[in-house]
């Protein structure tokens, strides 16, 4: 019986459930169902919603709409030969390189698989995968996941880890022992040396080269390794030459499940970290955005020890050198807004923030693109092409155009490109001491100001907060928004307390005179339902007046409830919008649902009133008392 999964039973069968059980292992074993909804309304969990598909030839008959050809092409038609070389652009093998039978596994000396001959593709150039659609990108399907699994997320509890990581309540450490990691160790080691071929990617985290980190990716799927080939940063062969040992590896077996038998185990994926062997094993999932976000959970972990503040936030800097740090939960606009074409982009997602300044941990971007627009995302847009992955989009199956307002698959479809695909990125992606820290919330209650400024005390409450309310567009029914809190905007990310974060954060802010803002990147007007989005341009001239210091000019007046500073005007900004109470047709709803957003943040926030932030009880006391009053 598994120690931390609680109350499991065995599904009857709901149909999503069903339906993934059976893509992932061929035949319909009952799945185990693990944590029911949070309660409160309040949910403490981003992944996504399961694939809209009950069989694999369903999966694949989403992602191809037919239309008539014009030019019957057979090549078009057919998917792209998986070639077999052993070298590309970044894969001059070094030597040793590739192993015969693989080094994944030298402990069984006498099995079948040791005996094989296993095909390794070594840092593949980007010509590898399934279809290609019209502009060239290579477009895939990550099969019954399409967005993480943070509750088949593990972490080898051990004697020093028990000690250094966050456990128990709200913690995104679920544990697991040594023992049942070396199990699924050994089992998604097994399967991919049954496989013909398999992939191994060496590459970099961190721009900075002081704490850069080796990391070697190990996978079944030519996706897969094409994908952090985007994401990681990329070796010049000479660097591949003396790649030595790596700091960290992965060990991605894909659809391969867990046995749902193993200790501690609740389901048939999972997705495990053991930081003493630097090591992670991901079975029974294929959505690559757990290789990514893995790699991100053990750089929570190694950075904060060498001081360095790890932060799930994208990054541009201005012509002056001034640079912006964008934090938000999925969703929010950290890739959309970083992507600035008056700007540098330094990076989308992650970043450190050091005594040298900022860093990238990536080599690459990876944008939502539902409904991704030309107009609105004009170099996204054009990022889109041969060597990007795109996932879970749909394409007319003559044409190869990708439909992206085509939410068949999953409303989480994504493109994954090398940075360098934006034409304004700064390369190497490092820049100095930020001035403005931007937290991003898509508020569907249509309540919070579209910009406010904050002292520093308030910047600290809604970073540890970390609050977005979405609203599942596609599931029937739901009309209430979804509050969703997540620590420090990424606690599905960290490993240490939130505080150690935010210690961290406020110190830096501090010392570096960084000035912090909330933006609405969601409703206006009335609550989902009522309301609309905020305009993509508008939010773009708040983030301008923001950068321009333009909006540190303004005059402010102050909120209710939440004591937010709204600007009188900001340039090419409707104004009657700053205040949303402006934009109510009905002050007595716009009031409750003020009231009761207030009531989410006080209650998520309890937990954290135990907690003292950094050496000084007056910051705690001070960050206490900048939420909500009502
Ligand atoms: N006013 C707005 N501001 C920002 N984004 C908006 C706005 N209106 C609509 N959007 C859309 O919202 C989405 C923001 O997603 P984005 O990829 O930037 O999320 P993210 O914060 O990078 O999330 P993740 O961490 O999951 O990558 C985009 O699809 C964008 O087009
Ligand atoms: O990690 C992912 O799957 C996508 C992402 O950036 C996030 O959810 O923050
Ligand atoms: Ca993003
Ligand atoms: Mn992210």
């Amino acid at each position: 019986m598994p120690e931390n999964g609680g109350d499991f039973t065995f599904s009857k069968g709901s149909k999503a459930t069903a339906a993934a059980a059976a893509l992932l292992t061929r035949k319909s074993l009952p799945m185990i169902q693990t944590h029911p909804k949070g309660e409160n309304g309040i949910c403490h969990d981003d992944s996504a919603a399961p694939v809209k598909a009950h069989t694999l030839d369903e999966l694949h008959s989403l992602q191809k709409k037919r239309s008539t050809p014009t030019t019957p092409s057979r090549e078009l038609m057919d998917p792209l030969p998986i070639p077999g070389t052993r070298t590309g652009r970044w894969g001059r093998p070094h030597p040793g390189w590739p192993p015969t039978t693989i080094i994944l596994h030298p402990s069984h000396c006498m099995s079948d698989s040791a005996l094989k001959f296993t095909h390794v593709l070594y840092n593949l150039s980007p010509a590898a995968g399934s279809f290609i659609t019209s502009t060239g990108a290579l477009a895939t399907l990550s099969g019954a996941k399409t967005g993480r699994s943070p509750r088949d997320k593990r972490v080898v509890r051990d004697d020093t880890t028990e000690h250094e990581l966050w456990w128990g309540k709200g913690s995104p450490n679920i544990e697991m022992d040594e023992h049942a990691f070396m199990v699924n160790r050994e089992r998604a080691v097994d399967y991919l040396n049954s496989l013909d071929k398999v992939f191994v990617n060496d590459q970099f985290l961190n721009w900075d080269s002081e704490h850069r980190i080796k990391v070697r990716i190990v996978s079944a799927r030519a996706y897969h390794s094409l994908f952090m080939h985007n994401m990681c940063i990329r070796p010049t062969p000479q660097e591949l030459e003396h790649f030595g040992a790596p700091d960290f590896t992965i060990y991605n077996a894909g659809q391969f499940p867990c046995n749902r038998y193993t200790h501690y185990m609740t389901s048939s994926t999972s997705i495990d970290i053991n930081l003493a062997r630097r090591e992670m094993v991901i079975l029974g999932t294929q959505y690559a955005g757990e290789m990514k976000k893995g790699l991100f959970s053990v750089m929570h972990y190694l950075m904060p020890k060498r001081g360095i503040l790890s932060l799930h936030s994208g990054c541009n800097m201005g012509r002056g050198g001034d640079v912006a740090l964008f934090f938000g939960l999925s969703g929010t606009g950290k890739t959309t807004l970083s992507t600035d074409r008056n700007r540098f982009l330094i990076g989308d997602d992650e970043h450190c923030w050091s005594e040298n300044g900022v860093s990238n941990i990536e080599g690459g971007c990876y944008a939502k693109c539902i409904d991704l627009s030309r107009e609105r995302e004009p170099d996204i847009w054009n990022a889109i092409k041969f060597g990007t992955v795109l996932e879970n989009v749909v394409f007319d199956e003559h044409t190869r155009d990708v439909d992206y307002s085509d939410k068949s698959v999953t409303e989480n479809t994504r493109a994954s490109y090398p940075i360098e695909y934006i034409p304004n990125a700064k390369i190497p992606c490092v820049g100095p001491q930020p001035k403005n820290v931007i937290l991003l919330a898509c508020d569907a209650f249509g309540v919070l100001p579209p910009v406010s400024k904050l002292n520093l005390a308030q910047t600290m409450y809604h970073f540890i907060s970390g609050y977005t309310a979405l609203v599942a567009g596609t599931e029937e029914g739901v009309k209430e928004p979804q509050a969703t809190f997540s620590a420090c905007f990424g606690a599905a990310f960290i490993m240490l307390h939130p505080t150690k974060y935010a210690a961290m954060l406020a110190d830096k802010m501090q010392k570096h005179g960084a000035t912090g803002w909330l933006v609405n990147t969601g409703w206006s007007g009335g609550r989902y339902g009522s309301g609309s989005r905020i305009k993509l341009p508008y939010t773009r001239k708040i983030i301008d007046a923001i950068h321009s210091g333009d909006l540190l000019k303004a005059s402010y007046e102050k909120t209710e409830v939440f004591g937010l500073e709204i600007p009188a005007q900001v340039e090419g900004v409707p104004t009657e919008i700053l205040n949303p109470i402006n934009t109510w047709a009905n002050r007595d709803a716009y009031k409750e649902t003020l009231l009761k957003l207030g009531g989410l943040f006080r209650k998520n926030f309890e937990v954290f009133a135990d907690y003292q932030i950094g050496e000084d009880n007056k910051l705690t006391e001070e960050i206490l008392a900048a939420g909500p009053i009502f």
